[in-house]
């Protein structure tokens, strides 16, 4: 599956370029083309000079004639409004990518509670349907850390008004929670370095599965951009779990069953899922197991089928293999279509709350 990556703000930006790494490195070690362009979008062009892999011919300034490329300052109301003038400048740089017509979906990346990515994903996205309406456009919306959402009510207004704007205008909508991906004991930049990676690296996986060429990486059952396509849709939650292979074993070393690696990597891919979330309530699901030929037994995926079957009993499942050498066994797993998350409905509730403390009725609760 091939992708036209969008990143807005300083989040989007420099998730953006964690996917050219993604992309770089299925174009060294797969030979496939995971991606059709990636363009970050900001209203401060500072964040922009921040970026290290998206070419600068890619690095879009909007609202500068409003903010003097410094920044919308946390309001989303005035981004969404730049975007509605200036979206017109992001369609004709994506238009010019040269691959532009092999994309498959649009990526729009970014973060919830933030001005400028708040205001624009969900106008950005508008603008792509109408425009392309052949092509899926998706989401993945990274969720304030909890600190943050005491510390300003802006963080939780915005991240109200981009959920319900982008769940309105995108065919799916990824919601990863950074609190979940926090990690203690790291310093701030390594912990959003590590984060950023965590958050791209299940989708390599997903992305490459289906451009491969070579005879011997094709699974048996593949999981094809069409699944993956007719799998996402509305709330959708990502997970990513892997196992080592030992290089060796010893005589005295335990022995699992064929099937205790694969196990292990389907049960961190669920336990690490981007958001909290009941996994019953899910409507579709999908997983790829990829890991050497040999791992990959009848008995295997038996058990991975059974176990998404008994998280998410009423979703259809599809799923893929995927024979790579590589040491591991990983699982990337994806639950969709839920009607809400608990988290959401926090957001949703507070925001009510906020703007029933409000005299006049503001701009977030004319739109949502
Ligand atoms: N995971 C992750 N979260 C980030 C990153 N940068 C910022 N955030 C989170 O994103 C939110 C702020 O969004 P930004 O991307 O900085 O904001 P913006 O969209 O550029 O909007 P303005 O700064 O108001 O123009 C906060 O919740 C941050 O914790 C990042 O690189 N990775």
């Amino acid at each position: 599956m091939k992708l036209m990556v969008i990143g807005l703000g300083q989040c989007g930006g420099r998730l953006a370029d964690d996917f050219i790494t993604l992309q770089k490195r299925a174009h060294d070690f797969r030979k496939v083309e995971i991606l059709t362009g990636v363009y970050v979008v900001d209203t401060d062009a500072s964040s922009l000079r921040g970026l290290s892999q998206v070419p600068q011919k890619n690095r879009l300034v909007i609202g500068e004639n409003k903010t003097r490329g410094r920044g919308v300052g946390r309001q989303s109301e005035v981004a969404a409004q730049i975007a509605r003038d200036e979206g017109f400048k992001v369609i004709d740089a994506i238009r010019q990518s040269k691959r532009f017509a092999e994309s498959d979906a649009f990526l729009l990346v970014g973060a919830t509670a933030g001005g400028t990515a708040a205001g624009c994903m969900p106008v950005i996205a508008e603008i792509l349907k109408e425009r392309f309406r052949d092509l899926p456009v998706y989401g993945i919306e990274v969720l304030p850390f909890e600190h943050e959402e005491s510390l300003e009510k802006i963080n939780v207004t915005n991240t109200a008004y981009c959920l319900v704007n982008s769940k309105a205008n995108m065919d799916a909508v990824f919601v990863i929670d950074n609190q979940r991906y926090a990690k203690k004991g790291l310093s701030w930049s390594s912990n959003i370095s590590e984060i950023n990676r965590a958050i791209v690296e299940p989708f390599y996986g997903l992305l490459c599965a289906g451009e491969e060429k070579k005879r011997q990486h094709i699974g048996v059952s593949m999981l094809s951009t069409s699944d993956v396509q007719s799998m996402l849709s509305g709330w959708t939650t990502i997970g990513y779990g892997k196992t080592l292979i030992p290089m060796i074993t010893l005589p005295w070393d335990k022995q699992g069953d064929e099937t205790t690696s694969g196990r292990k990597a389907m049960e961190e891919a669920i336990s690490e899922l981007s958001v909290q979330c009941d996994t019953k309530q899910a409507t579709k699901a999908m997983y790829l197991v990829s890991a050497p030929e040999k791992e990959i037994g009848t008995d295997l995926v038996k058990y991975l089928g059974e176990f998404m079957k008994s998280i998410a009993p009423e979703a259809p499942i599809r799923y893929g293999d995927y024979p790579v050498e590589k040491g591991l066994v990983d699982v990337t797993a994806v639950l969709s279509g839920f009607p809400t998350f608990e988290k959401i409905q926090g957001y949703f509730t507070s925001m009510d709350k906020q703007l029933a403390e409000m005299p006049k009725a503001s701009e977030v609760q004319k739109v949502a």
